[in-house]
């Protein structure tokens, strides 16, 4: 049994597409809290975090002198999320955070290493999301979660909730890339990041590959799990404002979580960049529903 914290990220302000701010209430919908609890788990639903700007209401095309978007509203957003991670820790409860775009992380790792020192992070996606000013080709702070958590770009996103880094680059591994930007893959071979491109996972299964991500993250204090669907195949996921084609399928994800599910170092999660409205009669968020289950522990038999 697992004590979850639902925390809804609904912040848009990392990346210019309406909706996906919409993404933790589409979930809610699709009957998240009754989908775990059923599983045995104690499940309670924080609602929603807002920091002072509003994601509805929101100017999606402010840049500062560094070109980053919308960076007061990210940093906000962050500080928000953070203190309500690092509270649900304090209780402890497993945060389970639904977004929202990618940059809620920033807010979320931040929280969580609040209390673990020696996080490990497992990054589903099909992006890297380790950009920084310098390198990012939009702007758009969705692409740099990564980045800010490793202490790289403006300083004051990298101070946010506790001051300098978050995260050791030997302690991050990257799983279901395959659209990173040219600095990006610059970035994760001088540092030597582990990272299993969409490539190695055809090749491997995601349940090898998931598995030898684990044994990477051994020696972590806790694991962070940050998944996002675009992770998936544009086939299955429409509602994401990100799709790259050539993704991981539902049920090898399925297979992966199984995995995943099994390991006691598992702290905290986030599910991020569900937007129902551009999605299939809400299809990304009923599929967000079951892969937050099988996170959780649920299995085919
Ligand atoms: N979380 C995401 N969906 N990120 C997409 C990032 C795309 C691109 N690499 C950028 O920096 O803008
Ligand atoms: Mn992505
Ligand atoms: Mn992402």
């Amino acid at each position: 049994m697992v004590k979850i914290d639902i925390i809804g990220a609904p912040t848009a302000f990392g990346q210019p597409k309406l909706g996906v701010s919409l993404g933790p209430d589409a979930v809610r919908l699709c009957g998240l809290k009754e989908h775990l609890s059923q599983l045995g788990h104690d499940v309670a639903d924080k609602g929603n975090v807002y920091g002072k700007y509003r994601a509805e209401y929101g100017n999606h095309s402010e840049r500062n002198e560094e070109g980053l978007m919308n960076f007061n509203q990210v940093k906000d957003f962050s500080e928000a999320l953070a203190a309500s991670v690092e509270g649900s820790l304090d209780n402890n409860r497993f945060p389970f955070i639904v977004g929202g775009d990618h940059s809620l992380s920033i807010g979320s790792v931040s929280g969580v290493t609040k209390k673990y020192n020696n996080l490990g992070v497992l990054w589903i996606d099909a992006h890297g999301d380790i950009n920084n000013s310098d390198t990012s080709p939009t702007g758009n702070i969705h692409g740099m979660p990564l980045g800010v958590l490793l202490g790289e770009g403006s300083r004051s996103l990298v101070d946010i909730h506790h001051e300098g880094a978050k995260l050791k680059h030997e302690n991050i591994v990257l799983i279901g890339v395959r659209d990173l930007d040219t600095g990006e893959k610059a970035y994760i071979k001088e540092h030597g990041i582990k990272c299993y491109t969409m490539s190695d996972v055809r090749r491997l299964g995601l349940d090898v590959v998931i598995t030898k991500a684990l044994k990477h993250l051994q020696d972590c204090d806790g694991i962070h799990l940050s998944l996002d669907v675009d992770s998936l195949d544009p086939l299955e996921i429409k509602g994401t404002g990100t799709k790259v084609d050539g993704g991981i399928f539902l049920s090898e994800m399925l297979l992966g979580l199984n995995i995943l599910s099994k390991t006691e170092l598992l702290v905290s999660a986030d599910l991020v960049e569900v937007n129902p409205l551009i999605d299939n009669c809400n299809e990304t968020a009923e599929k967000a529903v079951v892969i937050s289950e099988y996170i959780f522990g649920q299995s085919q038999i």
